[in-house]
């Protein structure tokens, strides 16, 4: 059996610094009652789990845990943008009107907009989007084409003040976006861009453990005329979806396309594009009933992602060009492409939950395992814990309160950590612990290292 001796031995050797994940000292208030103010399941749960809490009316704070998932949602974001060679900028939440002015959305854009004056009562805005000011920026630093495409992204606070928030993050007010805008010297190009962007979403979102299905989608205030979006299914969805089961079961991390030829790129988009996909804004009865109907599938989704395609909009009407091949100014063709990194926490719950709580895709959760002590005080309980606790601290969550089995149980259900290593006297004593699995329910009763190996 494992002894106190050497586990005192052997982390005297390796002390680090104390992580805060013990949750008898954790900044991680799990509630046992639904709040009244929910409606929907992911709002209830990320409450009861710790993971927010509002602050004004769809503004919220992200605690500790939820920030792990913010962060870890927006990493895979970051890599799959990086991979089609967009490059990470920071823009600030504040703009300055005159920008809007010289795009003439500064009026269009209406009540949504949230206008401040500063103390010299010079006009700003928080940004909702950012096409206006990443047009800028670039026109100030590309004169040739030659410096032509140019893919640039943030992952960034926005701000809509929207009529009613409602449903927790899913429609707040101030929200996490990544957004990316390109650069092109001509329709072609543009088009390559975005079928790019296309692919990365597709990765990005398998990636995060759900299913987003693309759809066509009308273009809104943004403009343009090409433009997609990206549902997760859920009961709670805000949006009719009408789709063809034959895009669920695509593999797009293995997909390989040549992302830098055009042709490779063409046949991959009428791959994702041919079979029927529509919101209820843009269904047809005539193209839904040529769908076979053992393959007709329908139900709600939640728009996490959206691109668009809008050509010269912004860099004409902002008079941003430069020198072509031919020594002609030219407006360089544009699109922007957006993921709602923030609505994501809500929406993946929305999509992988239970009666009993969370239930976190790996690549999302905030930690990899709880440690579940049965027996907080029995020497050999709390040396194993510690031992398990102390191989990898960022993973782990360890249950160390002085609290019944029952509610360490329930609390380890509703926060959906992946794994859960439940430490209890009798298999404490041969050396084993009991892992279990949140998604299915499985247990394994397994040595401690099994269980590191498994979990790690
Ligand atoms: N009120 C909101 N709360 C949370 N997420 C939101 C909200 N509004 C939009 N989003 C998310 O942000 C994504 C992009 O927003 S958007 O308006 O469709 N597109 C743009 O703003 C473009 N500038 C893309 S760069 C949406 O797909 C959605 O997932």
């Amino acid at each position: 059996g494992y002894t106190k001796a050497a586990f005192v031995q052997e982390k005297s050797l390796f002390y680090k610094a104390e992580c805060t994940m013990r949750l008898s000292r954790s900044f991680l208030p799990t509630l046992k009652e639904n709040p009244a103010e929910a409606q929907i399941v992911s709002h209830r749960l990320m409450l009861r789990a710790g993971l927010i809490r509002q602050t004004a009316s769809g503004i919220y704070a992200w605690l500790p845990a939820g920030l792990k998932v913010l962060r870890n949602i927006s990493q895979i974001v970051r890599e799959e943008q990086d991979r089609v060679g967009a490059q990470e900028v920071l823009m600030p939440t504040l703009q300055s009107a005159d920008l809007w002015k010289r795009s003439g959305r500064y009026d269009a854009y209406g009540p949504e907009m949230l206008r401040i004056q500063d103390r010299h009562k010079r006009e700003l805005l928080y940004g909702p989007t950012n096409e206006e000011m990443i047009t800028d920026l670039f026109g100030q630093t590309v004169k040739s084409y030659k410096d032509l495409p140019q893919v640039l992204y943030h992952i960034q606070w926005k701000f809509r003040d929207e009529m009613r928030p409602r449903f927790g993050v899913m429609r707040g007010r101030e929200f996490l976006m990544k957004d990316a805008y390109s650069f092109d010297l001509d329709y072609e190009s543009a088009v390559a861009t975005y079928r790019r962007m296309l692919l990365a979403y597709l990765r990005t979102f398998q990636r995060l453990g759900v299913r987003a299905v693309p759809m066509r989608a009308d273009t809104g205030p943004i403009g343009g005329e090409l433009s997609h979006e990206f549902l997760i299914l859920a009961p709670t969805g805000e949006s009719g979806v009408f789709y063809d089961a034959a895009l669920e079961e695509q593999d797009w991390l293995d997909e390989p396309v040549d992302t830098n030829s055009p042709v490779a790129l063409e046949a991959f988009f009428n791959r994702v594009t041919t079979p029927y996909a529509a919101t209820d804004e843009m269904h047809d009865e005539a193209g839904w009933q040529a769908v076979p109907a053992e393959r007709q599938r329908e139900g709600r989704g939640v728009e996490v992602g959206h691109i668009f395609y809008f050509g010269d909009k912004y860099t004409r009407s902002m008079d941003v060009s430069v020198s072509g091949p031919d020594g002609n100014q030219l407006y360089p063709e544009m699109g922007s492409y957006g993921i709602g990194v923030s609505r994501l926490a809500g929406a993946i719950i929305e999509a992988c939950h239970d009666d009993n709580g969370i239930i976190w895709p790996d690549a999302v959760a905030p930690f990899r395992a709880v440690i579940l002590n049965l027996k907080n005080g029995d020497e050999l309980c709390d040396a194993i814990c510690e031992r398990i606790y102390s191989t990898n601290e960022e993973a782990f969550l360890y249950d160390d309160r002085a609290e019944r089995a029952g509610v360490k149980f329930a609390d380890a259900d509703l926060m959906g950590h992946p794994w859960q290593i439940v430490v209890g006297p009798r298999g404490a004593k041969e050396g084993k612990v009991e892992l279990k699995r949140r998604a299915t329910g499985e247990r394994h009763e397994v040595s401690v290292d099994d269980a590191l190996a498994l979990v790690l």
